[in-house]
């Protein structure tokens, strides 16, 4: 039984001092983790304030990218090993804004996967096709390369207890969410792809999201669908208020 997870990437958004405000505001309201897991992913130099804000409460806490290098002269990056270090249980990798404006590749992706569960944190892998791929109708063959790639030499261990998050790139910020049957399709199809891939059990275990103007108002009908086990929710998650709706879905 996959325990759905509902993340906020909070991008470019938010400082410490904000940070602990929303922690403060939330971490009281969140459900038990056993029903849904929270998660709050924040820039690198919000991670301090977030973690100290978050101790004793059911809030788990990511990074919205790391290196594949623990150490070295890499300057401007940041280390998967001193995330771990700081008590991170996520990191989101290969979301369509680093690929697009910071040109990471497949192969990057795969390596920082490998490089965070070598540091004992969890990927969330992003796939997701832009809006000339659908129109194209090219999506499948798209994602399903994304996610060949991500997962490349990873074993079905490692790929039970890692995250995947469909994001359509056309959905992201433009209040245009994919309909509830379109997210589902392609969840779908991710969760068989991981059946080749590996096995059954393996695709059974791995917990795959749905990314792209989720809130409030359309997240229990996103939820309903049997592929769905979470979201990725960008603009939604900034504010306390709508964060607790999401989490609390099932309330
Ligand atoms: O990672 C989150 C996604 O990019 C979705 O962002 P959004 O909820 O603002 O559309």
């Amino acid at each position: 039984m996959r325990t759905p997870i509902i993340a906020g990437n909070w991008k470019l958004n938010m400082n410490p001092e904000q940070t602990t405000e929303f922690v403060e505001a939330v971490k009281a309201k969140l459900p038990d983790p056993s029903k849904v897991e929270s998660l709050i992913c924040a820039p690198a130099v919000d991670l301090d304030a977030l973690r100290k804000a978050a101790e004793g409460s059911n809030l788990h806490i990511g990074a919205e990218n790391c290196y594949f290098e623990d150490e070295g002269a890499f300057t401007g990056e940041t280390s998967p090993k001193v995330l771990n270090e700081m008590g991170i249980d996520y990191v989101i990798i290969g979301h369509s804004e680093r690929r697009g404006y910071f040109h990471e590749t497949d192969e990057d992706i795969n390596k920082k996967a490998k490089a965070i569960f070598a540091n004992n944190m969890t990927p969330i892998i992003c796939c997701g096709e832009s809006l000339e791929t659908r129109e194209a109708n090219k999506q499948e063959e798209w994602v399903v390369a994304q996610i060949k790639a991500a997962l490349e030499g990873l074993t079905a261990e490692q790929v039970s207890s890692l995250v995947i998050a469909y994001e359509p790139i056309w959905a992201i910020g433009t209040g245009k969410t994919a309909s509830s049957d379109q997210a589902e399709e392609m969840c779908k199809t991710i969760r068989e792809t991981i059946k080749d891939l590996y096995n059954e059990e393996t695709a059974e275990n791995v917990r795959i999201q749905y990314g792209g103007s989720v809130k409030p108002a359309n997240v229990k009908e996103l939820m309903s669908k049997p592929d769905i086990d979470g979201g990725l929710v960008g603009g939604a998650s900034l504010d306390p208020e709508s964060f607790l709706a999401l989490v609390n879905y099932q309330d």
